[in-house]
Formats: C-alpha cells, structure tokens, sequence
C-alpha cells in the first residue's frame, strides 16, 4: 500500500520546467551524428558537411554577353559623322572554343555569347550594330559608333574570387545550391548523416490506419504525423507500430529502439492515468529523466530522458499537444543532429485576426492560420485549438504564443509566432 502511494506521489508531483530550459536540456544531447556522401542528383533537402571555396574563379575566362565582334575599344574611337571604321575579321569563335589568334590594332574576331574572349580585345560589340563586307578574300566588320572598353565582357572572377566561400556548412542544400555544386565540378556531396528515428505510439485503443473502426477505439493518427515531420525536420522516420498500455512491453520496446535508433519518439501514456505507461517507465532508475512536466499548453506533459546516452522523447498522446511538442523538442533536436545552426522555429511578430481569450495558467501554442496583407503578417488562431483537437492542425502555418500574462487579447493586437515550416495554407 505505502509502495502504492510513493509511486502516485512520484507520479502526481511533477516540477514544471519553463520551455526554454526544457528545450536546452534536450538540445545538450543532440549532436552532428556524422558525414556521408551522396550523389549530387540526390543532395536536395540535405545539410551541407563541408564548406564549399570556390576551387577557381567563376567565370573561370572572360565571357563574352553578346553575340557579335570582339575587339579593341580604342580602335571604335576614329568614327565619326557616321563614318565606320572598318576591322578586319580574323577569327571565329563559336562558345565553347578558344581563339586562334590574338586581336591586335584594326582588327576583330566574330564570337558568340558564352565563349572566351581573345586576348587583345577588351570590347564586344552585338551584331546588330555592326555592318560587314567582304573584299579580296577578306571579311570586315564596320562599326559607326566609338565603343566603351569592357562593354558585353563578363571578367573571370565577376561572380567569385577563387578559394571564395561560396557554401558554408551546414547549410540545407536547395536548387541554387545544386547549381554551385555542379558549377564547381561536385559529383557527390558530402552531406550529415540522417537521424535515424523511432517512433512509437502506446495505447490499447489504437487500430491501425487501414483497420474499420471499432466501439470505444481510434485509429492512430499520430505515428503518421509523426513520420512526415520526422522527415520534413530532414531525419529518417521508421515507425514502430502501437503498443498496447503494458509496461513490460513498452519498456522491451523502448530499449531496443534507444539501442537501434538515434531518437527515439513515442506519444501517449505521459499524462497521470491508470494506464500511462511512458511515465511510470521514465521513473525508473535506469536512466535520467530531463523533465517530466512543461510550463507549455498543450503538451504540458511531455517528458524526455536519456538512456545510454540515447534522448527518448515522450510526447502527450493527444493530437494537437503532440504535434506542438514534435516542434519545440523533436524538431531542434533533429536539426542539431544535423549540424544546422538555428534548430528552434523561427519567431515573428504578427497582429492576431481574432480576438483570442482563451485564459491559462501556462504559455500557450496556438496554432494558427498566417496570412499576408499590405506586406504585414496576420495571424488567425484555429476555432478549436484544444489539446485533443487533431482536425486544425491541418491549417496551422504558425504557433502564436500566447504568455500567461497575456489576458483578452483583441483583434489587431501584437503578437509573436513560431513559424512552422513550409509555405502557407491557401485562405479556403
Ligand atoms: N487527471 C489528469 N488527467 C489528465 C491530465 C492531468 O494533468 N491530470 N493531463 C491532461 C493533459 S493536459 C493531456 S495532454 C493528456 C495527456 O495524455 P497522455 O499523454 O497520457 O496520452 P493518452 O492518455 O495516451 O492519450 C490522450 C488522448 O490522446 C489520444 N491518443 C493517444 N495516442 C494517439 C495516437 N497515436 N493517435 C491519435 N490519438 C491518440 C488518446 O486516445 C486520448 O484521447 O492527459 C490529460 N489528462
Ligand atoms: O497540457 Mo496537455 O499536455 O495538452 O493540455
Ligand atoms: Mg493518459
């Protein structure tokens, strides 16, 4: 009976943490988990290991812009009234070749845009404006207006000075990025190494997506959800199924995912009930527990601990407390295992669309419909934001967060937000 009590006691006195200090103790345990190579066909998305210099200047030759004459802009000088003066064309240049011959006073070489401009010249001249005859086997080109040196000639190192820091590390590579790296001759990339991480969901009345539904059950909608933002955080996500509420079980389950996996996520069981297993579990001595409680609503208690050096992140098995807490634990994690420099969401400020009075004793994440008016961020808290509401989620660009203080707030007040990645929902 007094063993029963000790272990309520445990279960009920929780220490809240404040986020931020919640966030720092489990980010001290997320490090870059190392580097891999990867074909360039298949670095999108990926973070950039290595910095990138740039191994020549680009453009690596002076390029002509037009298609037209190379020559020498002191030459243009003598027209006058409308007189041209007549080059002799002694080369042909086509892009991708090199010139055969040097451009020395009165004479000129036809070239095509992208090609390397002949030593000698110091101007390109675009067809257009050019006339052209032909006398004793010879060509000409004519010009009727005196030309500025460096016109139409991009120089070697315009866009980078060799050994130029093009791309740092860390950098999430995007299509620019891809260009670089091709530019540069990088058919594979060195890239970080993939979080690999488990995620699990507890509870007796979970069926499986494609299961018809049953009386008193749901189907878990969590682990999917989870999957995808494991991957958009940029981590391999492998879900291990759901678990019925037994310690035994969860606790056999756990361990083999912290022995196999990088991260290991669950939802549900974390709350006071009869049935919440991942708290009871997290209790036990063999491991340290970070927290077990958050000064956060939803998801007040989402509890992490790290076993073998391993974070296991519990998070609140109703909907909406799960995905915010994918996004204020998970997802920084998973960005530092990654080696990127900013892993939290980035904060805005936004003017909220409708009142919001909602009153908590903790700082709330409400989620939040963005949208952009006259160049300002207008936020618009969901209708229904409980914990245990899953359907809004789905409209949700940003978190607004709401501190305790915060009471009534009206239409057009000032707000910060978290914004959530990818672009913003379309208004329906
Ligand atoms: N007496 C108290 N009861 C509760 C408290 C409390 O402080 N005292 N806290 C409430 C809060 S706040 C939250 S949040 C929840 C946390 O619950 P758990 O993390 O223990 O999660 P469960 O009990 O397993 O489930 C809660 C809810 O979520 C549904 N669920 C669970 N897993 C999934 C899934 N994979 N997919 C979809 N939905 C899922 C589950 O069926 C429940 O409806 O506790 C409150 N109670
Ligand atoms: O604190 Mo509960 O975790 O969502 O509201
Ligand atoms: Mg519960």
């Amino acid at each position: 009976m007094d063993r029963h009590r000790d272990k309520a006691d445990q279960k009920f006195q929780r220490k809240a943490l404040q986020v931020q200090e919640a966030q720092a103790r489990v980010m001290q345990y997320a490090k870059p988990l190392g580097t891999e190579e990867v074909p360039l066909s298949q670095c999108c998305g990926r973070v950039l290991a290595e910095p990138l210099r740039a191994p020549h200047p680009f453009p690596a030759f002076n390029r002509s812009g037009m298609d037209g004459y190379a020559l020498r802009a002191a030459d243009t000088l003598s027209c006058h009234a409308g007189e041209p003066v007549w080059l002799e064309v002694i080369d042909n240049i086509p892009c991708g070749a090199v010139a055969s011959a040097e451009i020395t006073e009165g004479t000129a070489a036809r070239i095509m845009t992208g090609a390397q401009v002949p030593k000698g010249a110091d101007t390109v001249v675009m067809i257009e404006i050019t006339e052209s005859r032909e006398s004793d086997g010879k060509s000409y080109v004519g010009l009727r207006k005196p030309q500025q040196a460096g016109s139409n000639i991009t120089p070697v190192g315009f866009e980078l000075q060799e050994s130029e820091l093009v791309l740092p590390a860390g950098r999430t590579i995007a299509a620019g990025d891809i260009a670089v790296l091709a530019a540069f001759g990088s058919p594979v990339v060195k890239v970080q190494r993939r979080p690999k991480v488990a995620v699990f969901a507890t509870g007796t009345e979970l069926l499986e997506v494609d299961e018809p539904l049953q009386p008193g059950k749901i189907r878990n909608s969590n682990s999917p959800m989870l999957e995808a933002l494991v991957r958009e955080a940029g981590g391999e996500a492998v879900i291990l199924g759901a678990i019925a509420d037994d310690l035994e079980l969860a606790r056999s389950r756990v361990q083999m995912a912290l022995e196999n996996y990088d991260l290991v996520i669950t939802t549900g069981g974390v709350s006071v009930g009869d049935y919440d297993i991942m708290g009871d579990l997290v209790r036990e001595k063999s491991g340290e527990m970070l927290f077990n409680k958050v000064t956060m609503r939803p998801g007040s208690v989402t509890t992490a601990a790290v076993r073998g050096g391993k974070l296991l992140l519990a998070l609140s098995g109703n909907p909406g407390a799960s995905f915010v807490g994918f996004h204020l634990f998970a997802r920084p994690v998973i960005s530092l295992m990654l080696g990127t420099e900013r892993p939290l969401l980035p904060e805005m400020s936004a003017f909220i669309g409708t009142d919001y009075n909602r009153v908590n004793n903790f700082t709330r994440f409400v989620r939040a419909r963005l949208e952009i008016r006259d160049g300002m961020l207008h936020a618009y808290p969901a209708v229904i934001d409980e914990s245990s509401v899953m359907v809004t989620i789905k409209d949700s660009d940003c978190l607004i967060v709401v501190p305790p203080e915060a009471r009534g707030l009206k239409a057009g007040d000032k707000v910060k937000v978290l914004k959530l990645p990818g672009e913003l929902r379309r208004q329906e």
